[in-house]
């Protein structure tokens, strides 16, 4: 199975320090949501990990979160393509859980959920908490520029990481 994971914020969508607080503030990084159709239509299995915090700081409720994903696989799905299994965490950085990024605990729900391994399968993020996320499992850690990957990269990223622009390019490297 051709598996790949995405970090939300920054990735697909622009990010902002305020948090993505809103639908109307969830907008789509120009050529992700093409990106994301032509991997699935090229037999990729596109999946998501995403940190959202904002839930447990009482930002915006889980109806929001999920209208924002529900428009993301309504527009991959106008471009024929089809979005995977969407993992968020709801918590606080102070609560411990098991799934907050940099823990794994999110690709390790994907991977049980498609009953693959993770090693070598590529986890595509813009902070350094997808990075270390990714090499905690043996993944491999990749790094767009956009959202907050060029400050990721001026402050240093691990040694293996594959850097690339923004999220078609990588889709251009695996396609
Ligand atoms: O990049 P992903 O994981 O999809 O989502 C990141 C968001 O949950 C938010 O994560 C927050 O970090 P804290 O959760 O407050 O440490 C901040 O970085 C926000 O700017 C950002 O929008
Ligand atoms: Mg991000
Ligand atoms: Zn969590």
């Amino acid at each position: 199975m051709k598996l790949l994971i995405l970090d939300r914020d920054g990735v697909i969508n622009f990010d902002s320090d305020a948090y993505i607080k809103t639908l109307e503030e969830w907008l789509p990084i120009p050529g992700s949501v093409e990106a994301i159709a032509q991997l699935s239509k090229a037999g990729w299995t596109v999946a998501v990990a995403t940190n959202q915090s904002g839930i447990a700081r009482g930002y915006y409720p889980q109806a929001t979160l999920d209208a924002m994903h529900a428009r993301l696989r309504e527009l991959v799905a106008g471009h024929g393509g089809e979005v995977g299994h969407i993992v968020y965490c709801p918590h606080g950085p102070d609560e411990g859980c098991a799934c907050r990024k940099p823990k794994p605990g999110m690709l390790l729900a994907i991977a049980e959920h498609y009953q693959v391994p993770l090693a070598g399968v590529w986890f595509v993020g813009d902070s350094k908490g997808d990075l270390q996320a990714a090499l905690a499992v043996d993944a491999q850690p990749v790094l767009v520029k956009t959202g907050k990957g060029e400050k990721t990269l001026e402050n240093g990223v691990p040694e293996n990481t594959l850097v690339f622009d923004d999220l078609a390019a990588v889709a251009r490297a695996l396609i």
